[in-house]
């Protein structure tokens, strides 16, 4: 059966999405792809995810658009003199579950007319949704989880990272009415081995 892209974002950038996304890609040994990358190219998103995983059937697509600059893409397009433009952005074709990393969170600017969660809509993905805990963290994963359910994107669930705050994360799942995909501890040391095992604090996203 076909499964529908897994589209991991966040609350916010730096939110531990590409760690995250490594994780899971090796624990279900699926494709990874991100579709815009801004800044870092020779320390990509991909080249990150390529080098923490130990598995050898996890294939890494091309990204679509590759900025020099590392801002929102909107302004790194705008930078690089062009424009982004969302129609061209395609999901390669593959015959494993793909995983597609976002650019920041949901309401990031690809150009002056459409947001990251208007490129999750157009792919038909299913969202994990990765949140973490600081004081104001309540209020970013409701807003996100409700920008979702306005435009009746599928949430395949929360994924919390770093320090532990039961009360806010059953509040966000209770609330949001989403599954909890587990807790990523903070993680002293981020190599192959030690992203091999920390699925074990992954739910693994229902089909
Ligand atoms: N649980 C964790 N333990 C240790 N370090 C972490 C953890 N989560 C994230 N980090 C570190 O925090 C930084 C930001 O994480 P990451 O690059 O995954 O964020 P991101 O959401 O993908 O950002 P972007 O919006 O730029 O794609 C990285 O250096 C990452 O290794
Ligand atoms: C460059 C950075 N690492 C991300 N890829 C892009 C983050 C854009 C955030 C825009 C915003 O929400 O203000
Ligand atoms: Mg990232």
């Amino acid at each position: 059966m076909q499964h529908k892209p897994l589209f991991v974002t966040g609350i916010g950038t730096d939110i531990g999405k590409t760690l995250i996304s490594a994780i899971l890609v090796e624990k279900l040994k699926c494709d990874y792809w991100k579709p815009i990358q801004s800044g870092e190219l020779d320390n990509s998103d991909t080249m990150k995810v390529q080098r923490l995983i130990s598995n050898t059937t996890s294939v890494f697509h091309p990204e679509a658009y590759r900025l020099t600059q590392p801002y929102s893409p909107h302004k790194s397009a705008a930078l690089d003199g062009i424009e982004i433009d969302e129609k061209t952005i395609i999901a390669p074709k593959t015959n494993n579950q793909l995983l597609i990393e976002g650019a920041g969170g949901l309401m990031v600017p690809l150009n002056n007319h459409a947001l990251v969660i208007d490129l999750i809509k157009q792919l038909n993905a299913e969202v994990i949704l990765v949140s973490q805990n600081y004081l104001g963290s309540i209020n970013h994963t409701l807003l996100s989880i409700e920008a979702l359910k306005q435009r009746s994107i599928p949430i395949k669930g929360v994924l919390f990272n770093g320090e532990e705050n039961a009360s806010t994360e059953d509040y966000i799942t209770a609330y949001g009415e989403v599954p909890h995909l587990g807790r990523l501890p903070f993680m002293n040391t981020i190599d192959k081995e030690s992203v091999k095992a920390a699925g074990e604090h992954i739910i693994s996203p229902s089909a």
